[in-house]
């Protein structure tokens, strides 16, 4: 259990107001520059997925527990674990089978670190933090998830006679626990977990205030366990700050999906509200009668027409279902570099090339485009450079509507297309197909480029993932800037 501690960024440049649509939510107290910090936060509680045993020292994955308590998975590196919690574990009286029972439920962890927060004085204020933040109960009621959470959760809380236990016995019923579980869904980030790949969450009483647009203006990193939230533009005070809950890189009505299954609202941003998602056609399907109709999803009826002639339409049951299949082929072709082609060509008769469905194709060529481009020994020809550039430029001018201002997925497409663009060139000219003229003149472009993407990702923590890529962002830079300072020496040289 950390302490949750809140910067002095947040109180110095944020306000939390309230109002009926949005509940709690933050606006800028002043102006805040692209690139500010708004809000640094440990996490009040760091949370397994569901089914998970993560060592409550160190998060790592685990089978063991620890030895006093016995309640909570403690990881053979680890010796110990919040002390609170512990202790006040290892005083319940429960039976051998009892706590056998509750070591073969993982999905119990989650629930019990919420419940520890209210047992001890320490953190009562923190727990009286979480019983402020949204968790929609009646919304959640009856659905699959309250279900599950019954069966895999509360029944064997309820079973091991924990639940009789903790608080001095004051009542602590099924009602609570559901809401407990709900304010982890609606409020929780995701994270990254140690291992490569893995993810668990993070709850943060004051990251979670932020509203959701799928235009943001702030953007979130995670260093470690610890999130930073920092503007993505300028924002001028008085303006309402927007995270974005979902994946930018899908189509409107999966994200309006994720949103009201995952987190109880109906998204009302200008991109939702634009059948067209601002002008990019991330939805679009080609119309088969016009020659440069695209069908669209009107977000009001929900009805696919074309946008020149509104008797072109498509039945939605033909639009899930192509784009099941299509993404079924996508996962089977993933590794296939020509599969994935014919799919891109295949695919191009029916949706519109900015199609979300068509830029996850995109990006799965270029990055077995980049890795036969790094492994020297294949010899690539330049078609094979160009190819990637095109792919890379495509997807920049999506991302580049979709995610403005400071974008991390923008700093490495930007980075993508500036180093293949500098790779072709030296290539080039080492084949003697291009003057030093030229080639420096390229190199002067990409250094444009690189230089943007690195000013995008030197907002990310250092140890992080996207902080790690822009270390090597400078290398590579430093390397074309070297380059670039031969070239003109000898250039000088010459003419002299
Ligand atoms: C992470 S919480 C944000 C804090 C919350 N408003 C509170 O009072 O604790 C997410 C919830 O805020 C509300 N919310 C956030 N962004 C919204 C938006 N753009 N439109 C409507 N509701 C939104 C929804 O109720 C959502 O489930």
């Amino acid at each position: 259990m950390a302490t949750a501690g809140v910067s002095i960024e947040f109180t110095s440049k944020c306000a939390v107001k309230h109002n009926e649509q949005l509940g709690r939510y933050v606006v800028a107290s002043c102006n805040i520059k692209e690139g500010e910090t708004v809000l640094l936060e440990q996490p009040l509680l760091v949370l397994p997925n569901l089914g998970e045993r993560r060592c409550c020292s160190c998060h790592h994955l685990t089978t063991r527990y620890c030895g006093k308590c016995q309640l909570l998975p403690l990881c053979e590196e680890c010796t110990s674990h919040e002390q609170l919690d512990c202790q006040r574990l290892a005083k319940l009286q429960l039976t051998p089978q009892q706590l056998e029972q509750l070591q073969a439920s993982p999905e119990v962890i989650g629930a019990l670190k919420f419940l520890l927060l209210r047992e001890h004085a320490e953190t009562q204020q923190q727990f009286a933090e979480v019983m402020q933040m949204e968790a929609h109960l009646e919304l959640r009621r009856s659905t699959d998830i309250w279900r599950s959470y019954q069966e895999l959760v509360i029944a064997p809380l309820e079973a091991s006679g924990v639940l009789t236990q903790l608080r001095n016995r004051t009542e602590l019923t099924a009602e609570l626990l559901q809401r407990l579980l709900g304010t982890a869904d609606i409020n929780a980030f995701e994270i990254r977990a140690p291992e490569q790949g893995g993810a668990m969450r993070g709850l943060y009483v004051r990251g979670a205030l932020f509203a959701h647009s799928c235009l943001p203006n702030v953007v979130t990193a995670i260093d470690g366990v610890s999130i930073k939230v920092y503007a993505n533009r300028n924002i001028a005070a008085d303006e309402m700050l927007y995270n974005c809950y979902t994946n930018v890189l899908l189509g409107t009505e999966e994200r309006r999906h994720i949103l009201k299954t995952g987190k109880c609202f109906d998204c009302q941003c200008a991109r939702c509200a634009d059948p067209t998602e601002l002008g990019t056609h991330l939805s679009s399907f080609v119309c088969n009668k016009c020659p440069k109709g695209f069908v669209v999803r009107q977000p009001d009826s929900g009805a696919w027409q074309c946008l020149l002639n509104a008797e072109h339409t498509l039945k939605p049951e033909f639009v899930a279902s192509i784009l099941e299949r299509a993404k079924e082929e996508i996962f089977h072709s993933r590794e296939d570099i020509y599969r994935l082609e014919l799919l891109l060509a295949k695919l191009s008769r029916i949706l519109h090339a900015n199609h979300y469905v068509m830029l996850d194709l995109k990006q799965n060529i270029a990055s077995i485009l980049r890795q036969i481009l790094q492994n020297m020994s294949h010899r690539p020809s330049c078609k094979v450079y160009e190819r990637k550039i095109r792919l890379c430029q495509e997807i920049l001018l999506v991302l580049k509507i979709i995610t403005p201002g400071i974008s991390r997925l923008k700093a490495i497409a930007l980075y993508e297309l500036a180093n293949t663009q500098a790779e072709l060139a030296r290539k080039l000219y080492a084949e003697q197909e291009q003057q030093a003229d030229d080639l420096l003149l390229e190199l002067q472009q990409t250094e444009v480029m690189m230089r943007e993407a690195l000013r995008m990702l030197l907002f990310e923590p250092i140890s992080s993932p996207e902080g790690q890529l822009a270390r090597s962002m400078l290398r590579d830079l430093k390397e074309l800037q070297n380059d670039m300072k031969l070239l003109q020496q000898t250039d000088e040289e010459l003419s002299n």
